[in-house]
């Protein structure tokens, strides 16, 4: 039996996670997890998993659960600190890392110190300080195993192979809700039309990322960190049906994919099993036959300019990425609340990166300076 701490329970990936679970209760059992303002999910989740932890966002909300589930032993939590008792339980064998935002880098940090391996599908953790997650998972010989379904497709690819015969890396791109449309044509879309992905069914704010071509920036940056390669030798490919999930070339010019019919409950399960696999039902399994054709076409920076920054921002290393990733999360959040529009998002990205003069191999209270900063300085170009 697996015993998983599941942060992020209520999102996207969060409720993947339990429907991996249900299908497998002799492997794993959740004994503790995190919600934010989910409180009704919170309460369904405890009925059927019987945890031991339960974390919300909000000291009333934890008072609320407190009172109503008097005398079952469960430990209510709250807050960041809440999050951290979440990563590090005790009674856990694996954290699974699944909320959204830079939130998640504390309690990462934390699970490593605590000896917890990691199934970790919160990206902005290794984009934000990837270099400090990277030391700290080898010196505690903790893995991290991702969950993000290009990086689980690489690390499945790299099974049996040894790191250095990697020649590059070809990271898959969808293009996201507006794939067929040109900049002019982005003019005034609206939030709806942005969160209407054509393949994958995910939380709003790497919805909106994958429409600007940001989430393929951040999963470049995430990659250079987990496999260990320069950013020269990681591509993106348009891959409009995301049935390659990304691939490995090596250096006798052998390429290794990973395909499947997008369900990101695969690399949940895969991360939890590695490195063994278990049946898992999913909706569709991979005809293609059915399918007939793949298409694939080169990335348009000029089309794209996130992808473009993440690249640079990248290779210029230090809190770069930092600035990048704090900017795009205050930037979308407006967005989804209708303050600014799509294509500001990346006029503001650009804005923070430009004022910025990176700072080398941060430390971590630097990193949290430089974050706090960025989404500050956002909220001045919004008056
Ligand atoms: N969804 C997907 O298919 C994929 C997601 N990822 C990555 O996985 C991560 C999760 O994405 P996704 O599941 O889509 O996100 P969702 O928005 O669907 O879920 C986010 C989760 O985090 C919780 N949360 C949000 N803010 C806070 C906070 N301040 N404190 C505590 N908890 C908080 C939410 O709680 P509540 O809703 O209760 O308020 C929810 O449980 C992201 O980093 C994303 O990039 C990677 C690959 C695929
Ligand atoms: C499912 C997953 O891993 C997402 O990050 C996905 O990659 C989004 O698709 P695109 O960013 O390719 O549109
Ligand atoms: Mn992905």
């Amino acid at each position: 039996m697996k015993y998983i701490s599941l942060l992020g329970a209520s999102g996207s990936i969060g409720q993947q996670t339990a429907d991996v679970v249900r299908q497998h209760p002799d492997q794993f059992k959740i004994v503790a997890f995190s919600v934010g303002k989910n409180v009704e999910l919170a309460r369904k989740y405890i009925s059927e998993f019987r945890p031991s932890l339960v974390c919300v966002q909000t000291k009333e909300d934890s008072q609320t659960l407190q009172s109503e589930f008097v005398g079952t032993g469960i430990y209510f939590t709250y807050g960041d600190e809440g999050l951290i008792e979440t990563a590090v339980f005790d009674k856990a064998d694996i954290l699974v890392n699944a909320v959204i935002g830079s939130v998640g880098l504390f309690p990462t940090l934390q699970a490593i110190k605590a000896k917890k391996d990691i199934a970790l599908a919160n990206k902005e953790t290794l984009v934000t300080a990837g270099h400090l997650v990277i030391e700290e998972a080898r010196k505690a010989s903790v893995k991290l195993l991702p969950v993000d379904s290009e990086h689980s497709a690489i690390f499945q690819a790299l099974q049996g192979e040894k790191e250095k015969n990697m020649e590059r890396l070809i990271i898959t791109a969808s293009g996201g809700s507006f794939r067929d449309r040109t900049r002019a044509e982005l003019v005034g879309v609206t939030v709806d039309q942005a969160l209407n992905h054509p393949n994958w069914s995910m939380g709003a704010k790497i919805t909106i990322d994958s429409a600007s071509m940001m989430n393929k920036g951040l999963e470049v940056i995430e990659a250079h960190w987990l496999f260990n390669l320069p950013y020269e030798k990681i591509d993106v490919l348009l891959h409009k049906e995301s049935i390659i999930h990304s691939m490995v070339e090596f250096h006798d010019s052998s390429v290794i994919a990973q395909l499947g019919t997008p369900d990101m409950r695969v690399p949940i399960q895969y991360a939890l099993t590695y490195p063994d696999r278990l049946p898992l039902s999913t909706s569709h399994r991979l005809n293609l036959a059915e399918i007939g054709k793949l298409h694939f076409a080169e990335m348009d920076f000029k089309r794209f300019p996130c992808l473009q920054f993440a690249y640079e921002a990248g290779k210029i290393g230090g809190t770069m990425p930092t600035v990048l990733n704090a900017a795009n999360e205050v930037a979308v959040a407006e967005f989804l609340k209708g303050k600014i529009t799509f294509l500001e998002i990346e006029t503001y990205i650009e804005q923070a990166l430009n004022r910025h003069t990176p700072i080398d191999n941060p430390d971590l209270t630097t990193i949290q300076e430089v974050d706090i900063s960025t989404r500050k300085f956002i909220q001045t170009l919004l008056k």
